[in-house]
């Protein structure tokens, strides 16, 4: 079907669904890494940007919070980048696991067969592909300079966080030595956790996250530079990731109820791609019990529900203005 929705709509549903969620108390601060216990629970933002990068922006999408897993999705988009589509396949995969983000259990039953980029396990597998290999300091440079090209401006890493993220690890320790004993890490296990333990610390705002899930769904053209960030033809490979895993073992519900593939992360970012119509983030520091963002994912799923939006229902839309 054609269907037509004009800026003014997308802009009123948003507003409507910032309206009925600011209150919302449900879920709670990620408490597992201490610096994230302490945010202030309340924030909570949204950003919508469109293919002529036009931004639609409500309450707090200006605050720097922690990508956290968000974070997956930019390195993935630097693999593919640096090694293609089928090496990515080959590599790491891009199968769901069906168990939470740090499962161990996962790694064991996968042993001889790849997993995905977007969960611990493959991510920091990842970090270990990203060129130059061997050299932490010219990886990190890469890593950053990837984000800032998909966002269109650059993130900025919270120290704190980074100290509190590793302090506490223990548990992707565990992964990264695994990965070794599988052969399914690259790099140096210890720099390959550090790097990702690093990308996951760094500060970015829904804003960004918004322009970089507009990127992706504008076949890697970021729509606010202007700048062409990756080849359009790995643009269906990061969706369908993103579509596979982004809410781990939550994302066949959530694909189900909100019609959109989006990827959280434990700092309350979560960031969707509507291919072809706009890239759309919300953050809300308080998490459900598989780590995905209570306030995000309610008004996410409100504004496509609302506007009538969904990758399935094979319609034809087109934004006026
Ligand atoms: N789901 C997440 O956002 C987890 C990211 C966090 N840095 C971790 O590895 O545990």
């Amino acid at each position: 079907m054609d269907k037509k929705i004009s800026v003014s709509q997308i802009k009123e549903v948003a507003q409507e669904a910032y309206e009925m969620f600011k209150t919302n108390t449900g879920g709670k601060n990620a408490d597992y890494i201490p610096y994230l216990a302490n945010i202030d629970k309340n924030l909570f933002g949204i950003s919508i940007c469109l293919m002529d990068g036009t931004l639609i922006q409500l309450g707090d999408s200006e605050y720097r919070f922690g990508i956290e897993s968000v974070s997956k999705v930019h390195t993935a988009v630097l693999a593919l980048r640096q090694y293609g589509a089928q090496k990515l396949l080959e590599m790491i995969g891009a199968d769901a696991t069906g168990l939470p983000f740090n499962s161990i259990m996962a790694i064991l039953l996968e042993k001889d067969h790849p997993s995905t980029p977007l969960v611990n396990a493959g991510a920091i597998t990842a970090c270990s592909m990203v060129q130059p290999i061997g050299d932490s300091a010219k990886k990190w440079d890469a890593i950053v300079a990837n984000i800032t090209d998909l966002c269109g401006s650059a993130p900025q890493l919270i120290d704190e966080l980074y100290k509190s993220e590793s302090a506490t690890n223990f548990n992707n320790r565990s992964i990264a030595w695994l990965l070794k004993n599988y052969n399914r890490i690259y790099d140096d296990p210890d720099m390959s956790l550090d790097l990702y333990t690093r990308q996951c610390s760094l500060g970015i705002t829904a804003a960004q996250l918004s322009v970089c899930g507009a990127t992706i769904a504008n076949d890697g053209l970021n729509p606010v530079s202007k700048k062409q960030i990756f080849d359009g033809s790995l643009s269906p490979k990061i969706t369908s990731l993103i579509a596979t895993v982004g809410f781990y073992e939550h994302t066949g519900d959530w694909l189900y109820t909100s019609g959109i593939p989006a990827k959280t992360g434990v700092g309350g970012g979560v960031m969707g791609v509507m291919p072809g119509l706009f890239g759309i983030s919300a953050f809300a520091p308080p998490i459900d019990s598989a780590g995905n963002s209570v306030k995000a994912q309610l008004a996410i799923k409100y504004i496509m529900n609302k506007l009538g939006l969904s990758i399935f229902n094979g319609d034809r839309v087109t934004i006026t203005e």
